[in-house]
């Protein structure tokens, strides 16, 4: 799931989340006797991604109550520590930066796959003047609609997101946070290289999502919110895709034990 989410313990063989089993259901006018047809258990041989499916995670985020814990999977604890943690890392990086150092907000951010704006709420808005939001579920973006500092609020999925074409920004941060699991390879590849043309000079884009534990080295694929969790390995081969170097990056510390680590990357462009 693109949430704080429990590690996989049994992802020896398959890159399908091992919790999800084979689904099988009765055709319509089935009784007992007749043979049961099924939908059949993803191809392990499938790359993980492929299985992404937006209407059903779509159809899963829009049946999540609109809180810090539907939005966290159940572990609203970890937003206290998360929020802290990003915001020393931005201060790092701000510390460190020539055309956007410390001591002056930043003019405009943007916050991707927001949920409720629990990150605009609890940090970009503190650190930014305007804070535009890009999100699919409408009843999420109801939530922050009108919040001191929040701007445009694109209700679109970051794959439709076109910021580029349509003169947005420009940005002087671009936060990607636990939703980046919901674009498979290619989504996320272009959208990442749509972002340098909105980005200022010195800029970062901040991805900060759950990494794969899985033993082969491969990324877990989640049924219930059609979502995949990456290994760090595939987000850095999938950075230089995209044309982006990394800057700075860090695991989350104090993260509860059992759940996935969580790392950031400050990008931006080569
Ligand atoms: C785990 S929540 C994270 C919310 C927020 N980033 C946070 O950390 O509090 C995942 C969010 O991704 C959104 N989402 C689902 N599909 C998406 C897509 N294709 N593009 C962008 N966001 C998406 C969901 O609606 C949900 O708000």
């Amino acid at each position: 799931m693109s949430s704080p989410k429990r590690k996989s313990s049994n992802l020896d063989t398959l890159h399908v989340e091992a919790s999800k089993k084979p689904k099988i259901t009765l055709g319509e006018d089935a009784d007992e006797d007749s043979p049961a047809s099924e939908i059949p258990f993803p191809d392990p041989n499938a790359a993980p991604d492929s299985l992404i499916d937006h209407k059903a995670a779509l159809a899963y985020w829009s049946a999540t109550e609109p809180t810090v814990t539907g939005l966290l999977g159940g572990f609203p604890q970890v937003s206290r520590v998360d929020l802290q943690g990003s915001s020393n890392f931005l201060a790092k990086l701000r510390r460190s930066s020539k055309h956007l150092p410390p001591g002056k907000k930043l003019r405009r951010a943007v916050d991707c796959g927001s949920g409720i704006g629990r990150i605009t709420e609890g940090l970009l808005s503190r650190v930014a003047e305007v804070v535009d939001i890009v999100e699919p579920v409408q009843i999420f973006t109801d939530a922050i609609k009108g919040k001191p500092g929040v701007g445009e609020i694109y209700n679109v999925g970051l794959e439709a997101w076109h910021p580029d074409r349509e003169g947005l920004g420009p940005y002087d941060l671009i936060w990607n946070q636990w939703c980046l699991g919901q674009l498979t390879d290619a989504q996320l590849v272009e959208y990442l290289q749509r972002l340098p043309k909105v980005l200022t000079e010195g800029g970062w884009i901040v991805v900060k999502e759950n990494m794969s534990n899985h033993s082969l080295g491969e990324d877990v694929f989640d049924d219930e919110d059609s979502s995949v969790t990456r290994t760090d390995a595939k987000f850095r081969r999938l950075f230089v895709e995209s044309g982006l170097k990394l800057v700075s990056t860090e695991l989350q510390t104090g993260m509860p034990k059992g759940l996935y680590p969580v790392r950031a990357y400050a990008l931006q462009p080569r």
